[in-house]
C-alpha cells in the first residue's frame, strides 16, 4: 500500500481557518477561554490556531500554552529507557476558564485522558473541550471524542497518521502512513 496525502497546501490552511471561525462561534472574544497545546505534537496546532485567531480577533488576548503529559500516561512505567519529558508553559490561569485543549491526532484517546489528569494540577476549569486536527474514527480505547474536528479518517491499526507543520517540517501535510511496525 501507498502512503496517502489526506489534506495539504491550501486546504489545510482553509481547514484551520475552519476551525478558528467555529471556535469564535463558541467562544465569542475568548476573554474567558483558552487555549492548551499538547506536548510534543499538539502545541504546532495550537499555536497556528492562536496566530489565526490574533489575525482574525486583533483586539482579544488570546491565551495559549503547553501542556506535557509524560508522567500521566498509562503506560509510562512500562517504558524500558528513562523518559524525558517536554516543556509545560502555562503562564495563565485556568481556574474558572474554559480550557479547549487541541492535539494533532485522536486515536485511542488516551492522550487525552492523561492531559485530563496533568490539568488538574493547574486548577479547575469550567469547561474542557477538545479539538484535533485529525480524528482517527472507530479506534478509542476509552470514550473520548472531539468538539471541533479538522477531518476524520478511517484507518487501520497498522497505519499512523503523520502531521507536518510549515513552520517545524517546512509544509502543512496529513498524510495516511500505511503499515506501521511497532
Ligand atoms: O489517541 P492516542 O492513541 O493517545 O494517540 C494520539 C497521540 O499520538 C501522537 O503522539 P505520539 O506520536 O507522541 O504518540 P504515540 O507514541 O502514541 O504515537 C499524537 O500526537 C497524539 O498526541
Ligand atoms: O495515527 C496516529 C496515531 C497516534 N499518533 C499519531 O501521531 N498518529
Amino acid at each position: 500500500m501507498q502512503n496517502l496525502t489526506l489534506l495539504d497546501g491550501q486546504k489545510f490552511q482553509i481547514t484551520i481557518q475552519r476551525l478558528c471561525r467555529q471556535l469564535i462561534e463558541n467562544h465569542n472574544d475568548f476573554s474567558g477561554s483558552v487555549l492548551i497545546g499538547i506536548q510534543p505534537r499538539g502545541i504546532y496546532l495550537a499555536k497556528r490556531v492562536a496566530d489565526e485567531l490574533r489575525k482574525i480577533l486583533p483586539d482579544s488576548n488570546i491565551q495559549q500554552g503547553d501542556l506535557d503529559i509524560t508522567f500521566y500516561r498509562d503506560d509510562f512505567r512500562r517504558q524500558g529507557s528513562p523518559l524525558v519529558p517536554n516543556q509545560t508553559k502555562i503562564d495563565f490561569i485556568i481556574e474558572g476558564k474554559k480550557v479547549i485543549m487541541m492535539d494533532d491526532v485522536l486515536w485511542t484517546g488516551r492522550t487525552i485522558r492523561a492531559a485530563m489528569d496533568a490539568m488538574q494540577a493547574f486548577g479547575r476549569p469550567e469547561k474542557v473541550e477538545l479539538l484535533a486536527l485529525v480524528d482517527r474514527r472507530y479506534s478509542r480505547h476509552i470514550p473520548v471524542s472531539a468538539d471541533y474536528v479538522g477531518i476524520e479518517v478511517d484507518s487501520i491499526a497498522s497505519q499512523k497518521v503523520v502531521v507536518s507543520w510549515k513552520e517545524t517540517d517546512g509544509e502543512d501535510r496529513i498524510v495516511l502512513v500505511s503499515e506501521v511496525k511497532e
